[in-house]
């Protein structure tokens, strides 16, 4: 029998974007979403400063909350850091780990980023797994090689739980206007397919736009995206969402 796919999930990432006056983005998507049928689970995830007044602002809309990175300890002397129990606390389901960006900043490995999955786990938190290639390794042809190691090195070593998600992620294609081909899409997601459960969403991220979701959204083995830029605005947002109506 075909394996069914899994339900789709278009994730808004804010990062270090929103202060309180961007809570009239969240209320207008909430607004928005109350006149499609979505065929997708809709989430944020915005600075941990706004999650529990968006999560009161969006109250009964279908809009999932989830964290950008947690540590894997779950309290104690790490000054700046947030735990994932703390963002289950506050009200989210989900955490983002490994964005290329913290990986880039704050020399996030492998291994750290593994801990943090389990740390979501512990949480009862969806894992959002982040991997994705740099322009150099793509030009030398080491694409699939990078990712494969990425996905042995970052996803739990045993049982991969099935509130995993995995997103794609090519790092030149983070906030520059540059996708891949939807053929370098197919080929990425389909090589992660192959590694994964059926279950697992796969995301593609990188310059999603109202403009390029349906041809994304299209490629087989994604099953959703996770938005940098485009997810600030409720507007741009929800050109993106209804690839799924
Ligand atoms: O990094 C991203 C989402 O995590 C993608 O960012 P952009 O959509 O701004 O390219």
């Amino acid at each position: 029998m075909a394996q069914k796919s899994p339900k789709p999930l278009v994730a808004g990432n804010w990062k270090m974007n929103g202060t309180t006056a961007a809570l009239k983005e969240a209320r207008l998507l909430a607004g928005m979403l109350e006149d499609v049928r979505l065929r997708c689970e809709v989430m944020i995830c915005p600075p941990a400063t706004l999650i529990t007044s968006i999560k009161s602002v969006v109250k009964g809309a279908k809009i999932k909350l989830g964290g950008q990175d947690c540590h894997w300890y779950a309290h104690g002397a790490h000054t700046g850091d947030i735990s994932s129990e703390m963002l289950k606390d506050a009200g989210c389901s989900a955490v983002i780990v490994g964005h290329s960006e913290r990986r880039a900043d704050h020399g996030e490995t492998d291994e750290t980023v593994r801990l943090k999955a389990e740390a979501a786990y512990r949480a009862d938190l969806t894992a959002i797994i982040c991997i994705g290639e740099t322009l150099e390794e793509r030009k030398a042809g080491r694409t699939l090689e990078v990712i494969a190691r990425q996905l042995k090195g970052s996803l739990p070593m045993n049982a991969v739980p099935t509130n995993t998600v995995v997103a794609y992620e090519p790092v030149w294609a983070i906030g520059t206007g540059l996708t891949p081909t939807v053929e370098q899409v197919a080929e990425v997601h389909a090589s992660i397919r192959a590694k994964t459960d059926p279950a697992l969403r796969i995301l593609y991220g990188g310059s999603v736009k109202p403009a390029n979701a349906v041809e994304l959204m299209s490629v087989a083995n994604v099953n959703g995206a996770l938005v940098g830029g485009a997810s600030l605005k409720a507007a741009d947002f929800i050109g993106i969402i209804k690839a799924y109506t």
